[in-house]
């Protein structure tokens, strides 16, 4: 059992000192986010965009002080920029200004599990739009936000949960596979950048992105025939400041556009988990074509799941359905259904919200396993009972796809405004 927290974080990062002033970077409130994953821990330090290079001892010392913690075995930290006026993020990020970039980081504390720590936005609405703009304006809301602008990007699938450890990134891959099984070239995005497990999940540990040779883009590793991008490729020792200019939600923008996606009829976003600043951010700037909420059956995670579906509402994201994960449990031996919990809670919730329930997955060991070791069910064993389950609501997923944007054409060409990874 884990017991790091985060005050034992906080407490040894309080030895790390800034430079300018002498002053700790906790008291400082530069300490943005903290995510302990077992034995793990990465921590963002916000930190003025123009001093970031002279802050790599400052992240050092940071990075001692985590890993010297009783219980830690890797320590991450990386720079991000605190505090920037609209302009100059703009300008960075390479966009329109959004309504996320002038905010005002109030908070100096950091955060383990809700991830929700991103720049807020502004509050306001999106254009909910297919991602070739075929479901266009009349979704906008309040203005101001313009989606990106996702050119040879067919669709944006968002797969979101109203709290953590429910399963989502493993219902991410699970379904990308399975897209990708039915013929559509599927890529993912892995949008938890403070807790980033796709590259586990999909055996890509090691790898890394490489410069491709359209100018300003990054080549995103493949693992069976799927595309990903996750800020976990970028951030380990060898090379941690990874986005010093853009904030969080600048990053994952950044990571959206500059990665070379080719022509995808599908891209599925694994979400971070709950329902803070960076999930609205996300559904606001990106061109979401349709939301799917991943529940346990337990009331609680319902509770939260239903706030997962308010927040796509609100923002006018079309919401593809619930899924009902670790739902029953079936004896590999006897074929037994045990249902552990209360079983049946996502499909009731869906009805009585209005929603589409998309199915159920069980909780079973080798969906576990395939997850933790790289090896994804749909993938080592495509035509059992589990992998048939995700392949159903994969079907569904793929028929609202084409109800929002239109059935396949050729896509349209990219029309990302060229930006350079620093
Ligand atoms: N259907 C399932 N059966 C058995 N184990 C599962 C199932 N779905 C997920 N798990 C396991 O539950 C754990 C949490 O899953 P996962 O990381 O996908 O959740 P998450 O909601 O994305 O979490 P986080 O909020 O931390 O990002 C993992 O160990 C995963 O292997």
């Amino acid at each position: 059992m884990n017991s790091l927290t985060r005050e034992t974080i906080l407490e040894a990062l309080k030895g790390v000192t800034d430079p300018a002033d002498g002053k700790d970077i906790v008291e400082k409130g530069m300490v943005q986010g903290i995510d302990i994953n077992g034995e793990n821990v990465t921590v963002m330090i916000g930190v003025d965009p123009e001093r970031g290079p002279a802050l790599e001892d400052l992240r050092q010392n940071a990075e001692r002080a985590v890993r010297g913690v009783n219980g830690v075995t890797t320590a991450r930290v990386a720079l991000t920029a605190e505090r920037q006026s609209s302009g100059a993020a703009a300008k960075s990020a390479g966009r329109a200004a959004s309504g996320g970039s002038g905010h005002s980081h109030s908070h100096g504390h950091s955060h383990s599990q809700s991830h929700g720590h991103a720049p807020a936005s502004g509050g306001q609405g999106a254009r909910p739009a297919g991602a070739a703009g075929a479901s266009g304006g009349p979704g906008a809301q309040g203005g101001g936000q313009r989606p990106l602008d996702l050119g040879a990007i067919r669709s944006v699938v968002t797969v979101a949960s109203g709290k953590g450890g429910v399963g989502k990134s493993t219902t991410s891959v699970n379904l990308a596979l399975s897209l990708a099984r039915q013929g559509l070239n599927v890529g993912l995005l892995d949008a938890d950048i403070y807790g980033p497990s796709l590259p586990r999940m999909m055996g890509l540990r090691t790898a890394k992105p490489t410069h491709s040779s359209k100018e300003g883009k990054i080549t995103p590793p493949s693992a069976f025939g799927i595309k990903i991008m996750s800020i976990g490729f970028m951030i380990d020792e060898e090379q941690p400041v990874i986005w010093r200019g853009p904030m969080a939600m600048g990053a994952l923008e950044q990571l959206l556009r500059d990665t070379d996606w080719g022509e995808l009829d599908v891209l599925v976003v694994d979400m971070p988990p709950g329902t803070g600043d960076i999930q609205l951010s996300m559904a606001q700037r990106v061109p979401v074509t349709g939301a799917i909420i991943v529940s346990t059956p337990q009331d609680v995670a319902l509770l939260d799941a239903r706030k997962g579906l308010n927040m796509f509402r609100k923002v006018n994201v079309p919401i593809f359905g619930l899924i009902e994960n670790m739902s029953y449990y079936q004896c590999p031996n006897c074929g037994h259904v045990d249902h552990v919990f209360d079983h049946g809670g996502a499909h009731k919730a869906a009805d009585e919200l209005g929603v589409p329930f998309l199915g159920e997955i069980p909780l079973d060991l080798k969906i576990r396993l395939g997850a933790d070791e790289g090896k994804p069910i749909i993938e080592t064993d495509p035509d059992g009972a589990h992998s048939q389950a995700y392949a159903t609501i994969a079907r569904q997923i793929a028929a609202s796809i084409d109800e929002q944007v239109g059935p396949r054409t050729k896509p349209k060409k990219s029309l990302f405004p060229k930006i350079s990874f620093r």
